[in-house]
């Protein structure tokens, strides 16, 4: 990786940050999965190998693959950082302080690669020394979990996107996930990538309760030429987005952020799941959710720090007008009503551009693939029969890191 840039959503992509899970997944059950987001458990030996497939297909385009666990890992090795983080995600308040201070000792004694596949795949009691004693172990089954494992890294797009010159850190909206945002913060404070400090933190790595202004990536998409389109949905509300589009404009890094609100509901809970950027004029959307008549604003600023909000009439020429382009094309979810909500379900809108044109997605889409195919759209095709149960695909199972600009 040269620098810290991300210019579109659609340039060529040259490096990425994935996540290949595995112990966060052997600890989903029937009886957890709901909490934890998934809709089922998973083959975890599956999950991996559909998870290899996917990274072996981006390096086989030339786009360097970085994997969390080895950040994670790495940064682990700076002392401030292992202390944050062990501090961060072994608190006192959440164990008490005894118990807390015994965990801690215990977890800064182990290879920073067991501790960094922890601090993703949970900590349950069962697992811990028995010479660490305490009312609050005498007070557990060794089933329940000291520090919850965070299945969703899967989904690194979400935790911390990069927006032109600079990341967003996200503050993130459900419990099951709101954990994430520490290890990222880690890595982009101490890691040695980051360390040179060459780009914008433009949100969510302050020490304080962002409360409602909660922000996932998902939502964001990096449209290019100065735009940024935000989706306001069952993760990322208005507040969020003021922060942001403030932040952006502040470091002049963005020159308008089109916001469109979308149905409060888990099958469109951000928007790359019903609409993502395939070719400089081609988007993909699901079109029961991507309406033309949704609301949606355009915000710039005003000038004196603050933001201008103009409602527009139409998304998709709020988006022409950002671009600069005639007329924005459609490729829409394919097969009939049935397939359609049973593709987009299973992330057939949700595909990674890899450059202009060309996508990676799922192999079990059909209709869609076939559209895709149709309209000259590229598409490599990956398996995910255990990955989709998530409920994501490739775009928000990366964290593209460096992209060229259109
Ligand atoms: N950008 C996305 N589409 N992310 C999908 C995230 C899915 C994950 N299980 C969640 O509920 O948070």
């Amino acid at each position: 990786m040269d620098k810290h840039y991300v210019g579109s959503e659609i340039g060529q992509l040259r490096s990425v940050m994935l996540h290949r899970p595995n112990l966060s997944l052997k600890r989903l059950t029937p009886s957890n999965c709901q909490e934890l987001l998934f809709d089922d458990v998973l083959s975890v030996e599956r999950a991996g190998e559909e998870h290899d497939i996917f990274a072996n297909t981006l390096r086989g385009q030339g786009v360097e693959v970085l994997l969390l666990t080895d950040l994670l890992t790495q940064t682990l090795d700076v002392s401030d950082a292992k202390a944050w983080l062990l501090d961060t995600q072994i608190s006192d308040y959440r164990l008490g302080p005894a118990f807390a201070s015994d965990i801690r000792g215990w977890l800064a004694d182990m290879p920073h690669r067991e501790l960094a596949r922890r601090l993703s795949g949970g900590l349950t009691y069962g697992e811990i020394p028995t010479y660490i004693q305490n009312m609050v172990v005498d007070t557990h089954e060794v089933t329940d979990f000291i520090m919850k494992p965070l299945p969703n890294h899967l989904f690194t797009r979400d935790t911390s996107c990069w927006i032109y010159n600079g990341v967003s850190i996200n503050p993130m909206a459900k419990a099951a996930r709101q954990r994430e945002t520490n290890n990222l913060r880690a890595i982009y404070r101490w890691h040695p990538l980051f360390t040179d400090g060459n780009f914008i933190k433009y949100y969510g790595d302050d020490n304080i309760n962002y409360d409602h202004a909660t922000l996932e990536g998902g939502d964001v998409l990096v449209i290019g030429r100065g735009a940024v389109l935000i989706g306001l949905s069952e993760r990322t509300t208005p507040q969020g987005v003021e922060f942001l589009a403030e932040s952006l404009f502040k470091h002049q890094q963005a020159t308008r952020v089109i916001a469109l609100e979308l149905p409060k509901h888990r099958s469109c809970m951000h928007l790359d799941t019903v609409m993502t950027h395939i070719d400089i004029d081609t988007f993909s959307v699901y079109p029961e959710v991507v309406r033309k008549d949704a609301q949606c604003w355009t915000l710039t600023p005003d000038g004196h720090g603050g933001i201008k909000r103009h409602q527009e009439p139409n998304l998709l020429h709020a988006i022409e007008q950002a671009l600069g382009i005639d007329q924005v094309k459609l490729i829409t979810t394919g097969g009939d009503a049935f397939e359609a909500e049973r593709e987009q379900w299973n992330d057939a809108n949700n595909v990674l551009t890899v450059r202009p044109g060309v996508v990676i997605g799922y192999e079990r889409n059909i209709w869609t693939n076939e559209k895709y195919d149709k309209a000259g759209i590229k598409v490599l095709p990956i398996p995910g029969d255990e990955l989709g149960r998530g409920r994501g695909g490739a775009r928000c199972m990366s964290c593209p890191l460096e992209r060229d600009g259109i």
